[in-house]
């Protein structure tokens, strides 16, 4: 009796003993965590600069007007990869950004979500300087279709509408304009788990547009980075044309590699080696058979 009652103590005092272990490691492991976080708060620097101080009203941008003065722009000490680029773009136009790879199309959206520095220049969306605001406050108030959708490790609800601004009616006819109700509801509907069963590339650039339409009434201004290029010609027609319908009262600042997508834009801007080589609609461009009929194969026939 003595020694069996000796032998479940020795055991149950190894099991103790291995909880203690496995807690105390698991209480190492965060310590070194938050040590880890704190260290990076500390050492990274705030990426706004002392002047981007500016919060602006509620409804900026209230029309979505996007000038660039002579904007100038280069990665380190890199070649600029934006060479003095002036525009000005009405509230509401629909524009197109194409040019051959590496002209600057990609960081032409960057400096205006203020990703990358400009060295010279001034740009203002609505009238406000962007260098006056602060970073995340111009990325809050702008909505983007990226070129890579990222997805959240959560449910298909908070990827839809991270800001949690959205009902449930609304998301799902947002995902249902798209085409992508009947798969994510056969899945589990919008409180199942979108990394279990993981929609293809061209599907999830579907699924941004759905978020950014929900986002719709909360900004003026959208800005897609080549957000159609894993979708065949069929969906992005279907895309192109959603957008047109739910973005109506938005600028739309659009760049491509697929030149029909920005066809029907109001007007096209053709960049170079980091220059604004052409820019004008589409048939103007067309006609005056310079870059943009150049990047069509300098043909009419298509
Ligand atoms: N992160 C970076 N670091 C350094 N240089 C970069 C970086 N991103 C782009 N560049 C350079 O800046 C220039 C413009 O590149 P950008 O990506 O804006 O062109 P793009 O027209 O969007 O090209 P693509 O069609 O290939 O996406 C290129 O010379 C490129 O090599």
């Amino acid at each position: 009796g003595q020694l069996g009652i000796s032998l479940s103590s020795v055991i149950s005092f190894n099991s103790t003993l291995a909880m203690l272990l496995w807690f105390w490691t698991q209480l190492e492991t965060s310590l070194g965590a938050i040590a880890r976080l704190k260290g990076f708060e500390e050492v990274t620097l705030s990426e706004n600069k002392p002047r981007e101080t500016s919060v602006p009203n509620e409804e900026w941008p209230a029309s979505g007007a996007i000038d660039f003065k002579n904007v100038s722009a280069s990665y380190g000490q890199g070649a600029p990869a934006l060479r003095d680029i002036s525009f000005h773009i009405n509230a509401g136009e629909k524009i197109g950004i194409c040019g051959r790879t590496g002209s600057g199309k990609s960081s032409l959206l960057s400096v205006l979500l203020r990703i990358i520095d400009i060295d010279s220049g001034s740009l203002a969306i609505d009238g406000l300087d962007l260098e006056l605001i602060r970073r995340e406050t111009i990325r809050s108030r702008l909505i983007t279709i990226p070129q890579d959708p990222f997805i959240l490790s959560g449910s298909l609800r908070l990827n839809a509408d991270p800001g949690g601004n959205a009902s449930d009616e609304s998301i799902i006819a947002a995902l249902t304009k798209v085409g992508l109700w009947d798969i994510l509801e056969s899945r589990g509907g919008l409180e199942a788990n979108m990394n279990t069963n993981p929609l293809s590339q061209g599907q999830l650039q579907i699924f941004c547009l759905a978020r950014a339409m929900l986002r719709t009434g909360k900004g003026k201004v959208l800005v897609l980075d080549e957000a159609t290029s894993s979708v065949d010609s069929e969906t992005d027609l279907l895309m192109q044309r959603l957008i047109r319908e739910e973005f109506s009262e938005c600028t739309v600042l659009t760049v491509a590699h697929r030149l029909d997508t920005i066809m029907d834009s109001d007007r096209v801007i053709v960049l170079d080696a980091g220059k604004l080589v052409e820019m004008g609609s589409p048939e103007e461009l067309m006609k005056r058979e310079g870059a943009f009929w150049g990047l069509r194969g300098g043909s009419h026939s298509d």
